[in-house]
């Protein structure tokens, strides 16, 4: 199977299963820079990235909301300066699907 960062989102339903435990801990290992996290009993993936400024990481926010844009599949962005923070998850279930890896490994290639 191809890279998470070539592949693309599926459209998701709100009834699509959220990754097991086993299939969370084998797409980690593709995009070893994000932590799981829980955030109000949801599992989500969180990334700081480093910009020398905050110019600089705007530039990469809009990168990113552009990316979201195109794959219907949105992330939380916090623009500080020199720092963004990127949560990855899916609203309709209330946790992880691979889209979220997909679209975590295809954040990196942006930085
Ligand atoms: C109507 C629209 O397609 C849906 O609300 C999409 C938009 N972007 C989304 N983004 C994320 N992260 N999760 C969703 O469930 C989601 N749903």
């Amino acid at each position: 199977m191809s890279k998470l960062k070539e592949q693309h989102c599926d459209a998701c339903r709100a009834d699509a299963p959220r990754v097991t435990d086993q299939e969370r801990e084998s797409l980690q290992r593709e995009i070893p820079d994000w932590q799981v996290i829980d955030v109000a009993g949801e599992h989500q993936l969180m990334r700081e990235f480093r910009f020398r400024d905050f110019a600089a990481a705007l530039v990469f926010t809009n990168q990113v909301a552009e990316l979201a844009e195109a794959e219907n599949h949105h992330p939380a962005l916090l623009l500080e300066y020199g720092k963004v923070t990127v949560r990855w998850w899916t609203h309709k279930i209330g946790g992880l699907h691979r889209n979220d890896f997909i679209m975590g490994a295809r954040t990196d290639l942006l930085a």
